[in-house]
This record gives C-alpha cells, sequence and structure tokens, in this order.
C-alpha cells in the first residue's frame, strides 16, 4: 500500500505548534512576533501567495505587516524599505515575493535583509550557515519537503536521496538538508545522463524542476518516498490543472510513500514560514529556545 502525504494536515500541525509558541512568546515575555511581507507589482499570483501568508501569520497570532509597492517602484526603494524593516525592532522577519518586477535585482534586494530577520533563508550568509553545518534561517520549501519525508520515516540516516533541480530556491538548500540528515545525496539536474537511470537509486527522491510530470512511474524505486515539490499550472481538457513534476498516478503504484499536488509540499511552505518567523523572534530578542 502507498502511502499519500497529506501535507495539509502535517502542515497544519506545524502551524499549531508555531501559534502555541507565539502564545508562549506573548504570556511569558509580552512582545507579538512580527512578519513584514514586500510585495511589489500585480502578479495575480504573487497577490494569492501574499494573501494567504497575511492569513496564515494573523491565525498564528502573529502580527502581519504587508507592503504592498507599485509595479514601477524602483530598486532603490525597495532596498530603502528593506532597509527600514532591518532597523525597526518590532519586525522579527522580513519576505520578499518572488519574483520581483524584472528592473530590480532580486539578488541586491535579498541580499540588503538582515540574515537574522531573513525567514525565507535566501540570504548569502543563511546559504552559508547551512553548507556550514552552522545555525541559521533554512528556506520553507525545502525545510518543508524534509518535514514530510521524516514522517514516512523518521531516519533518513544511510538512505540515498536523489534531487532533481538544483535552483537556489529548492535543489541546492534541499540537497544540504538531506545530507545534514546523513543520506546519501545525489544532486540531478537538466545535464545528468540517464535521469531515470538515477532516480532509480533513489530511496527519496525529490523532484524540484519544474517541469511537468517529468518523473515517469517507471523512474520510481519499489517502496521509495517521493517528494514532489514542482506546482506546475497545466491546461488538459480544457481545464486548467495544478500537477506536479512527477506523473502522480503512475509514480503512486510503485512507492513506498508520495506527496500529491496540489496538498503537499505547497502547504509546507507557509507553515514553515511561520516556523522561521518564530525561530527569529525568539533569536533576535534573546527570548532562550522555543519548541516549534
Ligand atoms: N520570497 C518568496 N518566498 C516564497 O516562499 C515564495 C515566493 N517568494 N514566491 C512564490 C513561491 C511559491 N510559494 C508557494 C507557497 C505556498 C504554496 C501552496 O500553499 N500551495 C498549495 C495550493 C496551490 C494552489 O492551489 O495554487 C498546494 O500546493 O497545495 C505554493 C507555493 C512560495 N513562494
Ligand atoms: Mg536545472
Amino acid at each position: 500500500m502507498t502511502t499519500i502525504i497529506d501535507g495539509k494536515a502535517i502542515a497544519a500541525s506545524v502551524r499549531e505548534k508555531a501559534a502555541s509558541a507565539v502564545a508562549d512568546i506573548k504570556s511569558r515575555h509580552g512582545v507579538q512576533p512580527a512578519l513584514a511581507v514586500v510585495l511589489v507589482g500585480e502578479d495575480p499570483a504573487s497577490q494569492v501567495y501574499v494573501r494567504n501568508k497575511h492569513v496564515a501569520t494573523e491565525k498564528s497570532g502573529m502580527r502581519s505587516i504587508e507592503h504592498k509597492l507599485p509595479e514601477n517602484t524602483s530598486e532603490d526603494d525597495v532596498v530603502a524599505l528593506v532597509r527600514k524593516l532591518n532597523d525597526d525592532d518590532e519586525v522579527d522577519g522580513i519576505l520578499v515575493q518572488l519574483p520581483l518586477p524584472k528592473h530590480i535585482s532580486s539578488d541586491r534586494v535579498i541580499n540588503e535583509i538582515h540574515p537574522d530577520k531573513d525567514v525565507d533563508g535566501l540570504t548569502e550568509v543563511n546559504a552559508g550557515r547551512l553548507i556550514l553545518g552552522k545555525e541559521g534561517l533554512v528556506p520553507c520549501t525545502p525545510q518543508g519537503s524534509v518535514i514530510l519525508a521524516k514522517t514516512v520515516t523518521e531516519n533518513l540516516s544511510g538512505l540515498n536521496a536523489v534531487v532533481v533541480g538544483r535552483s537556489i530556491l529548492v535543489g541546492k538548500p534541499l540537497a544540504m538538508l538531506l545530507l545534514a540528515e546523513n543520506c546519501t545525496v545525489t544532486m540531478a539536474h537538466s545535464r545528468t545522463k540517464d535521469l531515470a537511470a538515477v532516480c532509480r537509486e533513489a530511496d527519496i527522491l525529490c523532484a524540484a524542476v519544474g517541469i511537468p510530470r517529468l518523473i515517469k512511474g517507471d523512474w520510481v524505486k519499489k517502496g521509495a518516498i517521493v517528494i514532489d515539490v514542482g506546482i506546475n499550472r497545466i491546461e488538459e481538457s480544457g481545464k486548467m490543472r495544478l500537477v506536479g513534476d512527477v506523473d502522480y498516478d503512475a509514480a503512486a503504484e510503485v512507492a513506498g510513500a508520495i506527496t500529491p499536488v496540489p496538498g503537499g509540499v505547497g502547504p509546507m511552505t507557509i507553515a514553515c514560514l511561520l516556523r522561521n518567523t518564530v525561530l527569529a523572534a525568539a533569536r533576535r530578542r534573546g527570548l532562550g529556545k522555543v519548541e516549534v
């Protein structure tokens, strides 16, 4: 029997843990952690994501501060806002919604975020900390992916993990997190020779390439844990559908456990954002260890 990993339910429990940590911080220290989200432009998908983050943040008991800037905002003005948020003692986490408009360098803007407020874990400092095995803020989607894998098998030590995709947002940090779990990690990508054969070796197969249903059923080892990070909007029989990077129906027949799309990794991203904001607040404000 294949386990369908219920990302929605697991995300709900991560959000609940974050909420009880927030309540604890409020009652013991009288402070309310706050997340600032910066959105530049009117991209409809980004507006939906930012709205969802806002609702989840408030539901967790934290303060949500939204900064919505027009599409034609200059890079310098976005940088100035980030600096203002860095200097604001009430702000614990800063998230700049990606993608930014083309005339703005996301690299420059992201690296202006103070590393200890970088709840997306995307600054050079946090990427360096992750590689060096130092404590820091870890990117949300990779973190969520590992949490989901560990609900199937708590101890990932020694397992072969194959990560397909080497993006800065997902593939690279996910490989580092799996390595920290003592997996034997292979980073596969568009130039990998015989990708199918590489995938067949995976005890944990993570797909993060952004190509709808790239991973076929016969690329999956029997009993493997399949984590599908892809979120692709495609048109099928005249309707828009959300599909992952894995051919779900075929893979589910072979896998031991698999994440669906939607309802898999996606909901974990926001849950881990809340978790990171609580951790950032506790560290930055010197509140000691919090359980999240
Ligand atoms: N600075 C920054 N940080 C991000 O973390 C970030 C970003 N920019 N830009 C856009 C991507 C995308 N992203 C998702 C968050 C939640 C779902 C999610 O909850 N998905 C649900 C619903 C999907 C749907 O119905 O559209 C699911 O997969 O079940 C998906 C994708 C965060 N991103
Ligand atoms: Mg690639």
